[in-house]
Parts: C-alpha cells; sequence; structure tokens
C-alpha cells in the first residue's frame, strides 16, 4: 500500500519529511499554475528562486525572470506571476526564473525529496497519472499563504486524492483533503472564487488570473525537479 499525505504549508514539510518520496508541489493561485502554463507554452526550464534578488541576478545568464512580492511584480522583474503573460508561446524557448511569496517556498523545503513535481489544476489529469505509476509514497506540499492554509491548494490535492485508488487514502491529511474535495465538487470553481486568496487577488485586479488558474486539464505537461540543473524541465 502507497501512503499519500498532504502538508498545508511548506513550513511544515518537514515534519512529513520529504526524503524517499514524490513531491507535488502545489500553490494554484498563483505559482504552479504560471510555471505549467510556461512550460506548456514553450518556455524550456524553470529556476525556482527563494529570493527576489537571487532571481533578477540570473538575467545576465538570459533567463526571463518573473515573480512578485504581495501579488505583485517586483522592480526589475520582466513578467509578473500570471500564468496569462505565457500563452500564445509569447515566452517560448526562454529559461524562466520565478521567485513568489509562497510557492517557491515550498520548493526549497521539498529538496531532499526522491522527485518533485509541479501540480495545479492546469494539469490535473496528468498529475493523479504520473502518481499512479510511481511506485514512490507521495506528499503533496500546499503552498498556502504566509505559513497558513489556502482553500485553492487543499481543493486541488483533494482532487487529486478523490482520483486515486483508495489505497492511497489511508492518512488523516489526505482523507481530510478528499474530503473537502468531495464536497464541493460540483461547484469547486465558485468556492475557490471566494476564498481568501481570490479576494486578495481581487483587489489587484485579476479575475482573469483566477479564472485561468481554476480550470482543469488544460495541459498536460508535467514539469520534474532536475537535480543536477536544480531546475525544473519537462
Ligand atoms: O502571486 C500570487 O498569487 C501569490 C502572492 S500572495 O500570496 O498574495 O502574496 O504568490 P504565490 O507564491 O504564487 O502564492
Amino acid at each position: 500500500m502507497k501512503n499519500i499525505e498532504v502538508v498545508v504549508a511548506p513550513e511544515l514539510t518537514s515534519c512529513y519529511q520529504a526524503k524517499g518520496k514524490l513531491v507535488v508541489i502545489i500553490d494554484v493561485f498563483r505559482a504552479t499554475t504560471t510555471i505549467v502554463t510556461a512550460m506548456a507554452n514553450g518556455v524550456k526550464e524553470v529556476k525556482t528562486c527563494l529570493e527576489v534578488d537571487e532571481a533578477i541576478a540570473l538575467k545576465k545568464q538570459g533567463y526571463l525572470v518573473g515573480g512578485e512580492r504581495d501579488g505583485v511584480k517586483v522592480d526589475g522583474m520582466d513578467v509578473d506571476n500570471s500564468p496569462l503573460s505565457f500563452l500564445d508561446g509569447k515566452y517560448a524557448d526562454k529559461k524562466f526564473a520565478i521567485s513568489t511569496t509562497n510557492g517557491t517556498k515550498a520548493v526549497e523545503t521539498s529538496l531532499d525529496a526522491n522527485e518533485i513535481i509541479i501540480g495545479t489544476f492546469a494539469n490535473l489529469t496528468a498529475v493523479c497519472e504520473y502518481i499512479a505509476q510511481s511506485d514512490l509514497d507521495v506528499l503533496m506540499v500546499c503552498a498556502g499563504w504566509k505559513g497558513k492554509m489556502s482553500t485553492e491548494d487543499l481543493m486541488f490535492a483533494g482532487a487529486v486524492i478523490a482520483t486515486l485508488p483508495e489505497e492511497y487514502c489511508s492518512t488523516d491529511s489526505a482523507d481530510i483533503a478528499k474530503s473537502y474535495f468531495l464536497k464541493y465538487a460540483l461547484n469547486y470553481k465558485d468556492k475557490l472564487d471566494t476564498c481568501e486568496h481570490a479576494f486578495r487577488l481581487k483587489k489587484l485586479n485579476k479575475q482573469e488570473n483566477i479564472d485561468f488558474c481554476v480550470e482543469k486539464d488544460l495541459y498536460t505537461i508535467i514539469p520534474k525537479y532536475n537535480a543536477i540543473s536544480k531546475t525544473f524541465v519537462l
């Protein structure tokens, strides 16, 4: 039997131990949706940076640099943390360095995992299929918001777990996430439109981002962490 657990914020990852596991990084609003969309639209690798300065320094190496702090693009960055910036192959063949408030922290706390992949509604079915073919135990690391849990990340974790065979649902955190998703399965988009992070994005006039980030199965790709290049690749 394979074990699957859900961490509600990166600050708790060490309690669950990523080592030896398949980690799924989840930041629906918006970092993991942005990474999946960027790579599905031709970006060839993504480097996640904990610090803004680290990302901006990569411009010298030809990286497109993007991200935000508190939802707003930082001076010196080329793009913000919006998946919409990458549509239509606008940055195809670029290398992308991203630093965000929560999502890049989730990667950083998971680096001793056996494998790290990027998940969000935009690649939901691909993530489920990837997990199902793996022999590894799974840790779903939600980015949350500044150490607190977020509805949208728990909802996505639950959507994945609800799709997997029963054998995975052997832990309290997985069972809670699954039950939560099933409660809202028919109207999960409405629920996510009224969660705390949606309100923060609405205040920044980013309704279009919210609507895009909750769409299921726009893409079939899985960005995977390469420990040698320290970047996400396909
Ligand atoms: O850009 C986002 O949506 C958030 C910003 S914040 O959480 O509202 O500060 O960043 P992310 O790291 O993608 O959660």
